[in-house]
């Protein structure tokens, strides 16, 4: 129980976390010691340099790496293994089952995993399929769509599981620069619609500021936590006369020292 007006706890609580890649030749560190706290419904954003460990903390959240120091936490459980409860979408067009409609991509992945079954399962996966207005293309095949479509498939499949977090690893970086911005668009709005809580990674500054209510800074390789910022969706100037992306800018690639900032701080 949360004693009145006490802050809600956290639906992601990530403590400490060193995750490394041990290879037959090297060891290579990926975070160092990286701590940060999801709220239900946050759109948290990741961002970081190429190689500085964004994929990697996504898919220990995900389940897929154990930590080699530190915890991750959902709803105050330790996560151990990947779970329903978090649903992961990638960059890559080829993430759909090439040899199903968008309709039994959709399906499968809620049946398979045992969400829903039969009648429920169908009406739930057209549900977000008309979400991400790809009603028309229920029966098509992945080849059959553009590389946008093939990605609002990829999100309609993650949110009809109705994860407690939906995982975003960069989904729009392979997208030209007009879909990537409707696409951004569009996921605000299936956001508004859901309140759903997204983890999402990229390392493009303009996109943070645009996706992010709150924005988690890493250093490049290893990563660490350079600051946390907040993010009203537009790139506004603060009240030290500097835009919120060349506050991050200089935060990314200044040697400053490591600070937590707040929203218009
Ligand atoms: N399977 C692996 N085996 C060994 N090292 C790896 C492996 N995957 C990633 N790494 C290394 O771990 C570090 C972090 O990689 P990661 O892919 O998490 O970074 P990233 O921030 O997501 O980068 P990008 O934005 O380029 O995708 C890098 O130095 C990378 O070379």
């Amino acid at each position: 129980m949360v004693a009145e007006g006490a802050a809600a706890p956290p639906l992601l609580s990530v403590e400490g976390l060193t995750l490394q890649y041990r290879t037959r030749e090297s060891l290579v560190t990926a975070t160092y010691r990286v701590s940060f706290e999801v709220l239900a419904s946050d759109r948290y954003v990741i961002l970081g340099p190429s190689g500085c460990g964004k994929s990697t903390l996504l898919k220990a959240v995900g389940g897929y790496i154990k930590p080699v120091e530190g915890s991750i936490r959902l709803n105050g459980r330790e996560i151990a293994r990947p779970g329903p409860d978090r649903v992961l979408v990638f960059q890559e067009f080829d993430q759909l089952l090439p040899w199903k409609t968008v309709r039994e991509n959709v399906l499968f992945a809620l049946t398979a995993s045992g969400r829903l079954k039969g009648r429920a399962a169908s009406e739930r996966a057209d549900e977000y399929i008309a979400k991400v207005h790809l009603t028309k293309f229920a029966d098509s095949y992945p080849h059959q769509l553009s590389g946008g479509m093939k990605q609002r498939v990829a999100i309609a499949r993650g949110m009809a599981m109705e994860p407690e977090i939906l995982l975003m690893d960069e989904p729009f970086a392979a997208l030209d620069a007009l879909t990537r911005g409707k696409m951004q668009e569009e996921l605000l709005q299936l956001w508004e619609d859901t309140k759903v809580t997204l983890l999402f990674v990229t390392h493009s500054i303009p996109e943070a500021v645009r996706i992010g209510n709150r924005i988690l800074l890493l250093s490049p390789h290893p990563g660490r936590v350079r600051a946390e910022l907040g993010s009203a969706g537009v790139d506004s100037v603060g009240p030290d006369g500097r835009t919120l992306s060349g506050r991050i800018e200089s935060l990314l690639f200044d040697e400053a020292p490591i600070s937590r900032e707040s929203a218009h701080g």
